[in-house]
């Protein structure tokens, strides 16, 4: 992997993953994906291969192939690329792993085994107890639940290590800040970095009034696509269709 480098923090684009319209990866679009989410959302971390980017649909070659375009073209314009390696199959995600470290991301992230859940929920909070111990390499975590106790008690009882808190709820990020969230990772990052990294400033110069301002605004917006039942990935499917200077036009903000 690349050598160590600062805390993990700030906004993280959840990306989706372009495709044509005969269902192949559109790697072409990728190196002008990035120079619009450093340029035009102030988004310099991505999250590569998530629910967002629907790696779990995505064959193994298909994500170590992803994962290489995204790293080649993020390099020395990106700060941080996260290959996200969980997989059903233990294997595949070792997989996905070693070729993360190979390939020189920055870090991987893995979703806990999803397909049978246990009965009783386990708290985030409990897993992070000693984790060091069992995974010397962990840097922080993404937190995609609402359940804010949870949340806090994370970071108020890991204040002495360095970890990253990355909320993964957007439409709730403020309530995280308060929390001691240390940044976010999410899909509409890619078309709202741009205002939540207002929220972010107003946030960090304690205006809260204007920070709550962004956030309402953002909800508005969050909503008005949840009720249309549209994921927020196929707000972006276009990607591989038109060019992306559509893109710019999709951001409600922009
Ligand atoms: C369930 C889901 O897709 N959650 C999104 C959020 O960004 C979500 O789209 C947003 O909060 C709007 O509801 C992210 O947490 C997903 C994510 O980080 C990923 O793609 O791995």
């Amino acid at each position: 992997m690349a050598s160590p480098k600062k805390k993990l923090q700030g906004l993280v684009a959840a990306t989706i993953t372009p495709m044509t319209e005969h269902g192949e990866i559109n790697f072409s679009v990728i190196g002008q994906y990035v120079d619009y989410l450093v340029e035009e959302q102030g988004v310099k971390n991505i999250f590569v291969n998530g629910t967002t980017g629907e790696g779990l649909s995505l064959s193994v070659s298909e994500r170590r192939q992803v994962a290489e375009e995204w790293v080649a073209k993020g390099r020395n314009k990106l700060d941080q690329v996260v290959i996200h390696v969980g997989a059903l199959s233990l294997k595949d995600s070792q997989e996905l792993a070693r070729h993360a470290a190979e390939i020189g991301a920055d870090g991987i992230a893995v979703i806990a085994p999803f397909f049978l859940k246990p009965r009783n929920k386990v708290r985030a909070e409990e897993l992070l107890d000693g984790i060091q111990d069992k995974i010397p390499t962990f840097q922080g975590l993404k937190f995609s639940d609402t359940d804010l106790l949870d949340f806090g008690q994370c970071v108020d009882q890991n204040r002495q290590q360095q970890f990253a808190f990355l909320f993964g709820v957007d439409e709730q990020l403020l309530s995280a800040l308060v929390m001691g969230a240390t940044g976010a990772v999410g899909s509409t990052y890619n078309y709202m970095g741009k205002k939540t990294n207002q929220m972010l400033e107003a946030f960090e110069r304690k205006d809260f009034s204007s920070a709550l301002n962004h956030q309402f605004c953002i909800q508005r917006f969050i909503n008005f696509v949840l009720k249309l039942g549209v994921r927020h990935s196929d707000l972006w499917v276009h990607l591989s269709l038109c060019t992306l200077g559509s893109l710019q036009a999709l951001s409600p903000f922009s």
